[in-house]
């Protein structure tokens, strides 16, 4: 039977501490396709820890039961570990002195994988992360990013069908961050599902097919990347900088702006325009809009999954 990749039913779970109980998941359900990747948003707090140990068999749910790929984390909890792996990267639990490919296999016997699929899959998982040329050079002399996209290599290694990644590009510089990206996006072409945790919207933004959103340990959104910026209700934001006499905010009306600010500084004014949709005719309603003004400069922005998440975080 085909089983959604992660099936969370219900799912409550209350800590004790000094006898008083601290609610950090409240009645969560959602589920991860298989092939899927799913962003789990929500700010300091919200229960996205807790739900990542729940699917990860380290803590058990007070309430409620969780599935991957069909096996349950109470019932079932080998099965679970055996069909999912877990990257919470950071600088723990490599070894500096062995090289990738040695760190690699060190893993995976841990992981109980026969000798013959472990060095049938060796070389296949360091390639998936774009660390085949480093393969043999010593961990200690690798970058935050190689670093990080090992962790990625040792998680695929026993050959999961799921993936829990708790912020995979914190401390990444952009190159390093694009790069790991892309390892996770080639991930989705093989079909593994991917649980993402990332307070980085971008790595979000570029990577999730739906958003998850918790607060306070409940579901309070969960759609898809482009429903979820949509839900701004703008998909561009244009500004536009100019000198001399700034033009009157309502001649911006008929472009359909669902929101105008008009700013004057010592050197001159800018103008910031959210547009429900960005179209040639938008663009010929705006230079109607700013007639004479005399214009500087002028930038087209696409609505950002981070906007989004903070007008619906201020919201709840
Ligand atoms: N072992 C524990 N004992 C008591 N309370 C806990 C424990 N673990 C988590 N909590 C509480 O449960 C709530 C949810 O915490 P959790 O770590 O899951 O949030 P989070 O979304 O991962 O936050 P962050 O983004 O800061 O990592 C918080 O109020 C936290 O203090």
């Amino acid at each position: 039977m085909d089983h959604p990749a992660i099936e969370i039913l219900d799912v409550g779970r209350v800590f004790t501490e000094s006898g008083k109980n601290l609610v950090a998941l409240d009645g969560v359900s959602f589920t991860v396709g298989q092939g899927e990747i799913v962003g789990l948003l929500g700010g300091n707090g919200a229960g996205k820890t807790t739900l990542t140990k729940i699917l990860s068999t380290l803590l058990l749910p007070t309430t409620g039961t969780a599935r991957v790929l069909g096996a349950d984390v109470l019932r079932d909890p080998t099965a679970v570990r055996a069909r999912q792996s877990v990257v919470l990267g950071g600088d723990r639990g490599l070894y500096g002195q062995l090289t990738a490919r040695e760190n690699l296999r060190f893993f995976g016997m841990l992981d109980g994988i026969a000798h013959r699929s472990l060095m049938a899959r060796l070389d296949s998982a360091l390639e998936e992360v774009g660390l085949a040329q480093a393969a043999d050079r010593r961990v200690e002399s690798f970058s935050k990013g190689m670093r990080q996209r090992l962790h990625i290599a040792i998680g695929l290694i026993s050959d999961p069908r799921v993936l829990l990644l708790d912020e995979p590009t914190v401390g990444l510089d952009p190159v390093e961050a694009a790069r790991l990206r892309a390892s996770v996006a080639s991930l989705r072409r093989s079909g593994v599902a991917v649980l993402l945790t990332s307070h980085y919207l971008l790595d979000v933004e570029e990577l999730a097919d739906r958003v998850v959103m918790l607060d306070k340990g409940r579901v309070t959104h969960e759609m898809s990347v482009a429903d979820f910026s949509a839900s701004l209700g703008y998909t561009a934001t244009v500004v536009v900088r100019g000198s001399g006499a700034a033009p009157a905010q309502e001649r911006f009306r008929p472009t359909g702006a669902v929101g105008v600010r008009i700013e004057a500084d010592a050197g001159g004014w800018q103008l910031t325009l959210q547009l429900p949709q960005w179209s040639p005719a938008v663009l010929v309603g705006l230079g109607e809009a700013l007639g004479q003004a005399r214009i500087e400069g002028m930038e087209v922005l696409p609505a950002r999954l981070e906007d989004a998440f903070i007008q619906l975080q201020a919201q709840t």
